[in-house]
């Protein structure tokens, strides 16, 4: 039986959850996820944050690691932390991965009183528009568009009051730039969680990336 949490809300007589949903390719997952995740639980007293790892990342110009690597290393990221959960709806589905079908899937599974939370960095925000069945997705979750160094965040081209921006530490950190170091022999220590480092290392990831 699930223990009810601070974040339960009480909508009439009904108990209502907040779940926070961080969609990513997490190609390896880094601390910029887990601190952007985390600042966005605390703010919306969320009582979870469910991790989705995407199967086929449609807007990804680069080749991906295998979904089941980036499936485990974000289980290792996330394990210390009892609030942190990660699903397989992304990765078990066929085909590429819209967010809308993350969040009508999620709906299913988390039932009619749950509130969804989908957190993105700006650079993600900015390209919302160009997702599959956009005006769709707005209406099946709450998005977070987190600050993220390099980035200008902004939610003037998205519908008003489906965006709410909130500023996080800045983690200068990208997939891209940990998969490099690998690439080229420099250390990802502190970068991503130490779970993370030892299973890249044990399953020689990114040892020959090329970009
Ligand atoms: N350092 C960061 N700070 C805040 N948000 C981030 C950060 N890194 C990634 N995000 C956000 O996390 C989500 C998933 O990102 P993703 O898994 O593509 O990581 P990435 O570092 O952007 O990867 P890549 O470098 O391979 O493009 C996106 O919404 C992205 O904007
Ligand atoms: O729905 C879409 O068409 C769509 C297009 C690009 C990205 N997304 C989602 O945005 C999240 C971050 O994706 P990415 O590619 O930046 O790792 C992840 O949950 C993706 O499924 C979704």
């Amino acid at each position: 039986m699930r223990q009810k949490a601070s974040g339960y809300r009480l909508r009439g007589s009904v108990t209502v959850q907040r779940i926070g949903v961080m969609g990513g390719t997490f190609d390896p997952i880094h601390h910029g996820h887990l601190v952007a995740a985390n600042e966005v639980a605390e703010r919306y007293g969320l009582d979870e944050v469910v991790f989705v790892p995407t199967g086929q990342p449609w807007q990804k110009d680069t080749a991906v690691s295998p979904a089941e690597d980036r499936y485990l290393m974000t289980v290792l990221a996330t394990l210390s932390n009892p609030r942190f959960q990660v699903s397989r709806v992304d990765i078990d589905r066929s085909g590429p991965t819209y967010t809308v079908d993350t969040l009508r899937d999620l709906r299913r599974g988390y039932g009619p009183n749950t509130e969804l939370f989908f957190i993105t960095g700006a650079d993600a925000l900015d390209k919302i528009l160009s997702w599959k069945d956009a005006d769709e997705v707005f209406s099946l979750a709450h998005f977070v568009g987190v600050t993220r160094p390099g980035f200008a965040l902004s939610d003037s081209h998205l519908p008003a009051n489906s965006v709410s921006l909130v500023q996080v530490p800045a983690m200068a950190i990208s997939s891209t730039d940990c998969r490099m170091r690998v690439a080229t022999g420099k250390h990802i220590w502190y970068l991503v969680p130490d779970g993370v480092v030892q299973y890249i290392a044990k399953q020689g990831l990114y040892r020959h990336q090329v970009q």
